[in-house]
This record gives structure tokens, C-alpha cells and sequence, in this order.
């Protein structure tokens, strides 16, 4: 039987919950309630929507664009989608424990007060390039891991073999992880805290790599997804990502408007969502229970007929009905 709901109202909360108790079903069941895609926040992006974060103290989420220097804050409480201009661009966005921020500004991790508009410059790295940070997120021991990309006079397109992995660790001190990166991406790590995920997106690679959370170092990099070479139709460019409860990844498709969920013990696509917008940049799971998943996407590079065939390009996708959750995302603990 195939329950659908509307719409994520309470009524669905009900009826899981009844499902649940009263018919025993497991959650895989539950994944049989209705997917439903709707825009949450329309056309708020002129450049990249990229690096979503749900920060559970707030009840809201973040979320860059990138080369428009933005830093947004939207609520679904009121509905308000905020946002702060900066004097660079802006690769990712993640809450400090302390209060305030860590953004990559151009080729700096920097710490920003949402009210004050101040900025302090931590750490500037990639020194006479061109070079600016994208994504990055927390791990589970509060470090920040952030990647940087060579210019790129289109999407996708970057200088090669420019970037790096970078960690800073809650000390203050940072620490270049993995170089040689085309176009630094998705990060996640498993509930164990003892496997960290990576995106790469120009080899189309996801990669999973040993994880020590007691001193952050990495070893034993290896391919976990391998988009393939002929796929690119199909699946684009792996961008952002996230992972749920069940340690399965949620990957943006970037060029091919949909997230696709791996396992990547196997390198066996699960399921796929498809998304009104062709540039698929980032997701992340958030919500009153983590059962929501925001996706951002791109309009940079888009041909007018492309915006006219995904007029909700730019925008800030909720997906609900997976029948599955995320855990809260960590923050910066320095
Ligand atoms: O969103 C990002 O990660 C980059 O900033 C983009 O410009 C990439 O080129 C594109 O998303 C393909 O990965
Ligand atoms: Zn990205």
C-alpha cells in the first residue's frame, strides 16, 4: 500500500507515526510515502547556490552564493531569507560554536559576525593564484575541512590540479590534507567517525579515505562511486553531498538536475531525486526531525534556454517523503 500525502504537514507526521506503531512497518515502508519536491526559497541565487547547512540551534539554514559574495539565512518559521554581502567570493559557510561564522572568502578562511558584518582573517592560503576556497564543513570533532579550486572561467571548467584540502583544527592551526584538486567538493563522514567521504567533481570521483577523529589525519585514499567516463549525460559532475543515518550518501548531480543516492560500500546508486534546476550544486538534511532534504543549485553558465526550461534555477529546494534522516551538521569548534 502506498500511502500519499500532500504535503509534509502534520497529518503525515501522524500517519508515520501510526504506521510505525500500528503496523509495525519499517522505515523502509515509510519511504513509500510520497516524495514530494517544492521550492522553499525561489530564484535567491544569481551565481552559485551552494554549501547548505541546517543549523538546529536557529531552526534555519544557510547557504552561500558563491560568486555573488553572499552568505543567506533562511527561516521557515518566517519565511525570511536573509543575507549578507561580502567583499569576496564565498565558498561555504559554517556556524562557530563561540557564535558567528567560518566562511571561505575568496582564498581566506575568515570568521564573520552576522550583525557587526565584521570580519577577521584567520588563514589565507594559495598565496599569488587565482585560486578562491569552495566547499567546506565541519567534521565530527568541530575541525573545519575546505577545499580550493584554480580560477574558472566557466563552470566546471577550472584551472586544473590547483586546489588542496585544507583542515583547521580547533587549535587554530591549519594543515594541507590532499592536493592536486581540480574542484574541492562534497565531505561527509560516517557514524562511526571512522570514514571520510570526498568529492573531486572534475574526475568524477567520490572518495573515501580512513579517518582518525582524534587527530584528523587521513590515509588509504580510495574510489567508493565512480561516475564513469560515458555517464556524463546521465549523471553530470559529483558536487555537494551529504550522508543520512543509514551512512548512505546523498550526492549533488551537477549538470544533470537530480541528487542520487549512493551506498558507498558498494558504489550502487540507490535512489534518485530529481530536481527542477539542471546545476544540482549541494544538499543537506535539516528540519525539525533531519527527515527534510535542501538542495541548492546553480544559475551560473546557464543558456537562457536552459533558465526557460528550469525557470526555478537558483532557487532553494525542500525534499520530503525519503523515509530516511540525516544527524545535526557539526560546527566549528575553535
Ligand atoms: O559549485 C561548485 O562546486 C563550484 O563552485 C562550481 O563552479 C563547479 O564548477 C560546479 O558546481 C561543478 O562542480
Ligand atoms: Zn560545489
Amino acid at each position: 500500500t502506498v500511502f500519499t500525502c500532500k504535503d509534509n504537514g502534520p497529518e503525515q507526521r501522524l500517519l508515520q507515526i501510526y504506521l510505525y506503531l500500528g503496523f509495525c512497518i519499517t522505515s523502509k515502508d515509510l519511504g513509500r510515502i510520497e516524495m514530494s519536491v517544492e521550492v522553499v526559497v525561489k530564484n535567491s541565487c544569481q551565481s552559485i547556490g551552494e554549501g547548505p547547512h541546517w543549523d538546529d540551534r536557529t531552526n534555519s539554514l544557510l547557504y552561500v552564493d558563491i560568486l555573488s559574495n553572499d552568505v543567506h539565512r533562511w527561516s521557515p518559521d518566517t519565511g525570511n531569507d536573509e543575507k549578507i554581502h561580502l567583499d569576496d567570493s564565498v565558498g561555504f559557510v559554517v556556524p562557530c560554536r563561540k557564535g558567528g561564522y567560518i566562511v571561505g572568502l575568496g582564498r581566506s578562511l575568515s570568521h564573520v559576525d552576522w550583525d557587526s558584518r565584521k570580519i577577521t582573517k584567520l588563514h589565507e592560503v594559495d598565496k599569488g593564484t587565482k585560486n578562491r576556497f569552495n566547499d567546506g564543513k565541519c567534521d565530527p570533532r568541530g575541525r573545519v575541512w575546505a577545499g580550493t579550486m584554480g580560477y574558472e572561467s566557466e563552470p566546471a571548467n577550472p584551472e586544473r590540479e590547483r586546489g588542496s584540502l585544507f583542515r583547521l583544527d580547533v587549535d587554530g592551526s591549519l594543515h594541507a590534507c590532499v592536493n592536486k584538486i581540480n574542484i574541492s567538493n562534497g565531505l561527509a563522514w560516517t557514524a562511526d567517525n571512522k570514514t571520510m567521504y570526498y568529492i573531486d567533481s572534475l574526475p568524477r570521483k567520490v572518495y573515501g579515505f580512513d579517518y582518525d577523529s582524534e587527530t584528523g589525519n587521513i590515509s588509504n585514499q580510495r574510489v567508493v562511486v565512480d561516475f564513469g567516463e560515458g555517464t556524463i549525460p546521465t549523471l553530470g559532475y559529483p558536487d555537494g553531498m551529504c550522508i543520512d543515518t543509514e551512512d548512505k550518501i546523498w550526492v549533488a548531480c551537477y549538470g544533470a538536475a537530480k541528487i542520487v543516492r549512493f551506498d558507498p560500500t558498494t558504489g550502487k546508486q540507490l535512489k534518485t531525486v530529481d530536481i527542477p534546476a539542471r546545476r544540482t550544486t549541494s544538499c543537506c538534511f535539516g528540519g525539525k526531525n533531519f527527515d527534510e532534504l535542501y538542495v541548492t543549485c546553480g544559475v551560473q553558465g546557464s543558456t537562457k534556454e536552459e533558465r526557460e526550461k528550469y525557470p526555478m534555477t537558483g532557487s532553494v529546494f525542500r525534499v520530503t517523503g525519503l523515509g530516511v534522516r540525516g544527524r545535526p551538521a557539526n560546527v566549528y569548534e575553535g
